[in-house]
């Protein structure tokens, strides 16, 4: 007898090179892993979740997000990157406490759980607070200590052992679902030697690498000053590339960076829904896809996005691909879904983004009977054109029901909130004393 039946419902598994749609299949769950996925099945479990009237798909993978930041949702808006992280955000963030991070982290479990992510990619601050939300919700997540030294050398060893200690005390922790990494914050506020020592602490640690790369045209001017080249050759020439990056934004490239990131299996997280609002500029998706590049999706923290829908960041990637090349089969909905699933599972190196036997339980339910998802004609149009994350019915995370029927099961809902207000009204307080 297994754990779980998922039934009745239109399967979509996103199998890379076999992508199968069931209008009426079965997806069985047991100890955490998907056994069989078919249209019927002689197997019995004993959770059986009715399906019925709903999307099965694999869980949103978020990949690049800052998930304590639901804290300065709406703090500080409408401002450029720089201004906005040094004048407002960063004097904030030196207010954080433990508790803050624990409040504002479970906060954003919530959202995203009630919204169909189910494994996100994390850089911040008090990271331990950060993990033990992330096990105390059931949601999957990779995450890192940010470290940031802007070449101060005493600042670089802290740094790295606050990094490394993180990395040892959680990677692979709360039964897998976290898996930890080196996050130096970007090559603009870490050295360039700095840089490289994390990658070799990474390498010998066999742990992957979060860092944000070319987000804006300040960071390009600030490293062909400082450097002679851009962020991307400064970074391949002490060999930080490889599959074990994921690098966020890439806004700024140029068809030689595009080069680089592709041959070296470079993982790129797009986020543009920050990428607009700072007004960064816009990623050249449709090029790196192109040239064989793994590029996924995120939200960017709740302070420049200012949500973690995944479903509004699928919608905004589509229009802003078309929008910007002037061509509207630019990144079509099947290949942005493809961004938010498989390949986002393939950059955090974890066995999910697909219903496919043998591959993590992590999968999400959307609502069909909406005015807005009908008629039905194609599920991956629904998906990233008609639907939001408000249409999320079920979640589950390895193998267990974090939230069914709109029914969140993982945690109490409104205490939550209630103390991620409070704390936020007390962070604020402090800050502005
Ligand atoms: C981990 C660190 O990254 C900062 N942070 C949050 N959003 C961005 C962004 N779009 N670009 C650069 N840094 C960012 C956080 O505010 C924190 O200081
Ligand atoms: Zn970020």
């Amino acid at each position: 007898m297994a754990d779980m039946i998922i039934t009745n419902g239109h399967i979509l598994t996103m199998e890379p090179g076999k992508e199968r749609e069931f209008s009426k299949g079965m997806v069985v769950i047991d100890e955490g892993i998907i056994t069989e996925v078919r249209e019927k099945t002689q197997e019995t479990a004993d959770i059986i979740v009715d399906a019925q009237g709903g999307i099965v798909m694999p869980g949103l993978v978020n990949t690049h997000t800052h998930a304590a930041m639901t804290l300065f949702r709406g703090y500080a808006d409408d401002l450029p990157l720089s201004q906005w992280l040094q004048q407002h955000i960063w004097p904030a963030e030196a207010k954080l406490t433990d508790n803050d991070i624990y409040n504002g982290t479970l906060l954003a479990c919530l959202e995203m759980i009630k919204s169909g992510t189910t494994c996100f990619n994390d850089m911040y601050f008090h990271m331990d607070e950060t993990a033990k939300a992330v096990e105390k919700a059931g949601i999957r997540a990779a995450l890192s200590y940010g470290m940031i030294e802007f070449g101060n050398k005493d600042k670089a060893d802290a740094e790295l052992k606050e990094g490394s200690r993180f990395v040892q005390r959680w990677h692979g922790k709360a039964d897998g679902r976290i898996t930890a990494m080196y996050g130096p914050h970007a090559p603009n506020t870490c050295s360039r030697e700095f840089l490289q020592r994390v990658k070799d602490k990474a390498r010998e640690d066999g742990v992957k690498v979060h860092i944000h790369v070319l987000e804006t045209e300040t960071e390009l001017k600030e490293m062909k000053e400082k450097y002679g080249m851009c962020s991307i050759h400064m970074l391949n020439n002490i060999d930080f590339f490889d599959s074990d990056v994921i690098a966020a934004h890439c806004v700024w490239l140029s068809d030689g960076d595009i080069k680089i990131l592709a041959e070296k299996g470079v993982n790129i997280s797009h986020n543009p829904v920050s990428n607009m609002k700072l007004a960064s500029g816009i990623a050249p998706v449709e090029k790196l896809l192109k040239s064989g590049a793994n590029v996924c999706l995120g939200t960017d923290g709740c302070a420049s996005n200012n949500n973690l829908d995944m479903f509004e960041e699928m919608k905004i990637a589509a229009l802003l691909q078309k929008v910007s090349t002037m061509d509207p089969t630019a990144l079509p909905a099947k290949e942005v879904l493809k961004m938010a699933t498989v390949n986002g599972a393939k950059a955090l190196g974890i066995n999910a983004g697909m219903i496919r036997k043998g591959a993590l339980a992590d999968i999400i339910i959307v609502d069909r009977n909406k005015a807005h998802m009908r008629p039905f004609y194609d599920a991956a149009s629904h998906l990233v054109y008609s639907a939001n994350g408000q249409d999320v019915m079920t979640s589950i995370v390895n193998g267990k029901l974090l939230m069914q029927d709109y029914e969140v099961l993982c945690m109490d809902e409104m205490k939550i909130i209630e103390q991620a207000s409070v704390a936020a009204e007390d962070l604020i307080q402090r800050v502005n004393e």
